[in-house]
C-alpha cells in the first residue's frame, strides 16, 4: 500500500533530485495542436528527462497556442491558420509531436518529415496500412525517426508478461483474449473519437491497443485471418453509420493462436444507473497454464501479472523497472519510459526497446481488415497527396 501510494505521488510530483536541468544540446520539441494527451504524453515526462525540450506549440487559435504554451511551459507558440506548417518551418525544432486527430495524422507527420524532423505519432498511426506505409518510407529516405506512441510497451511489466510466454514455462500459447473499455460518457459526443472523417472509432481508439498488444504477445506468430467480427454504432444517426462504439473479433493466428479482442467506448451503465468499470485486461492461455495481466494500458499506476501453471500453485508478478538494470525508475509512466526510447533512437542509442515500422504497419492491416469483416469499412484515407 506504501509503495503504491509512493508511487501515485511520484508520477504526479516527481522528486525533486530527478528533475535535471536541460542539456545544452537537448532535442527541441514542437508540438501540432494544443491537444488533451500532450500534458500527460509529453510534458511531464519530459520534466525529467534532461535531453528534452519543450520548444514551441501550434494550435489552430493564437490564444489557444499561447496560453497551452504559457501553462506548460513552451518556449514559443505558433496561432492560426498556418501555425502547424509555421512549427515545421521553424529550424530549431527538431522533433514534432503529433497529437492531431486520427485522420490528420499522415499529413502532418507527412510535412514534418519532409521538413526535416523526426516524429512522435500518436496512435493509432493512420487512417489506413497504405498510409502508415508512405510515413514510414519516407522516414526512411530522409533518415528520419518515426515512433507510432504506443506508450504501453515501453514498461518494463508489459515486456515481462512477454518474457514469461518466451521462456516457454507454459509451453505454446493456444489463445488470448484482450480488450480495453471505457464508462460512457468518457468521450463526449463531439469528441474526435466519434467522427468518422477524423478516423473515429472504437477499433481504431481504444481497440488500437489490444490489436496490437495480441499481436506482440503472439510473435513471431502472426495474425492469419479475421475469423468474424461485429460491432455496434455510436448512435443511430446517419453521420455515425461507420463509427464503431464497440466491436468484438476473432482473429486466427500462425500456430493455430485463436485470439479474441474487444473495445467499447462508451459502455453502457450497468441496468442503466450504475458506471461501469473500466476492463483492461489480458489472458493467454498455454499449453501448460495461464497468464494474466490486469491493467496493460497504464500499469505505471498498478498492475498484476498471475501466472497460473496448471496444476500448480499460481503466483503473482509485478514490474514496475526493469530487473536487467535499464533504465527507469519505479514511478517512471508508460510515456516516460516511451520518450527515453524515443530520444535514444533520435540520438543514434540503442533503445531500450523499439516499435519497428512493420508492427505499425501491421497493426493498421488489422485493424482495417477487421472493419472490412464487421462491415465499418476502413476510415477514410487523406486527402492530403505528398
Ligand atoms: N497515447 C495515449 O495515451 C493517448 C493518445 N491519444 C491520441 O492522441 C490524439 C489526440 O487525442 P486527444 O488529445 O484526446 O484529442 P484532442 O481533441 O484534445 O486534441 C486534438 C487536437 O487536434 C487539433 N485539431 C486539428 N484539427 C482538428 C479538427 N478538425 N477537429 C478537432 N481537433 C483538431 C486540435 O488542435 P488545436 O489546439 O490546434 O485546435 C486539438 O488540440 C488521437 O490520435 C488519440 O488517439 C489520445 C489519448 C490518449
Ligand atoms: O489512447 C487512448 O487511451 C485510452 C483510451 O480510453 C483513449 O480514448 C485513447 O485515446
Amino acid at each position: 500500500m506504501l509503495a503504491f501510494l509512493s508511487r501515485i505521488q511520484n508520477i504526479s510530483n516527481p522528486p525533486a533530485n530527478a528533475i535535471q536541468p536541460k542539456e545544452t544540446n537537448a532535442l527541441k520539441f514542437g508540438c501540432l495542436g494544443a491537444a488533451k494527451i500532450t500534458p500527460g504524453a509529453l510534458v511531464k515526462p519530459s520534466t525529467t528527462h534532461s535531453g528534452v525540450l519543450l520548444y514551441a506549440v501550434a494550435a489552430r487559435d493564437q490564444a489557444r497556442a499561447d496560453a497551452f504554451a504559457h501553462k506548460h511551459g513552451f518556449q514559443k507558440s505558433y496561432g492560426g491558420t498556418t501555425a502547424y506548417q509555421d512549427l515545421i518551418d521553424d529550424p530549431e525544432v527538431e522533433a514534432v509531436y503529433n497529437p492531431l486527430p486520427n485522420g490528420l495524422h499522415f499529413e502532418w507527420t507527412m510535412k514534418a518529415l519532409k521538413g526535416g524532423k523526426h516524429v512522435l505519432l500518436e496512435k493509432p498511426a493512420t487512417n489506413t496500412e497504405d498510409e502508415a506505409r508512405q510515413i514510414f518510407s519516407l522516414a526512411a529516405q530522409k533518415g528520419l525517426v518515426v515512433l507510432e506512441a504506443f506508450h504501453f510497451r515501453f514498461h518494463p511489466s508489459i515486456q515481462r508478461m512477454k518474457a514469461i510466454l518466451d521462456s516457454n514455462e507454459l509451453g505454446a500459447i493456444k489463445s488470448i483474449t484482450a480488450g480495453l473499455t471505457a464508462p460512457q460518457g468518457t468521450a463526449q459526443p463531439d469528441d474526435i473519437r466519434w467522427m468518422y472523417e477524423l478516423g473515429g472509432g472504437s477499433t481504431m481508439d481504444p481497440g488500437s491497443y489490444p490489436i496490437n498488444f495480441v499481436r506482440y504477445l503472439a510473435a513471431p506468430h502472426k495474425p492469419k485471418t479475421v475469423v468474424s467480427a461485429s460491432a455496434v454504432p455510436y448512435t443511430s444517426a446517419p453521420q455515425h453509420k461507420q463509427v464503431d462504439r464497440k466491436f468484438t473479433a476473432t482473429l486466427d493466428f500462425e500456430h493455430d493462436i485463436l485470439v479474441d479482442v474487444f473495445a467499447d467506448l462508451d459502455e453502457p451503465r450497468f441496468l442503466g444507473m450504475l458506471p461501469r468499470i473500466p476492463k483492461l485486461k489480458a489472458t493467454v492461455r498455454c499449453e501448460g497454464g495461464t497468464v494474466e495481466i490486469f491493467n496493460f494500458l497504464i500499469p505505471h499506476f498498478y498492475h498484476y501479472i498471475t501466472v497460473s501453471p496448471t496444476g500448480k500453485t499460481s503466483r503473482v508478478e509485478k514490474a514496475y523497472r526493469f530487473a536487467d538494470g535499464s533504465k527507469g525508475e519505479e514511478w517512471w509512466t508508460t510515456y516516460r519510459y516511451q520518450l527515453e526510447a524515443f530520444v535514444d533512437k533520435v540520438r543514434g542509442r540503442e533503445p531500450q526497446t523499439w516499435l519497428d515500422p512493420e508492427d505499425t504497419i501491421d497493426n493498421m492491416k488489422w485493424i482495417e481488415a477487421i472493419y472490412a469483416k464487421d462491415g465499418f469499412g476502413s476510415r477514410p484515407h487523406s486527402e492530403y497527396v505528398p
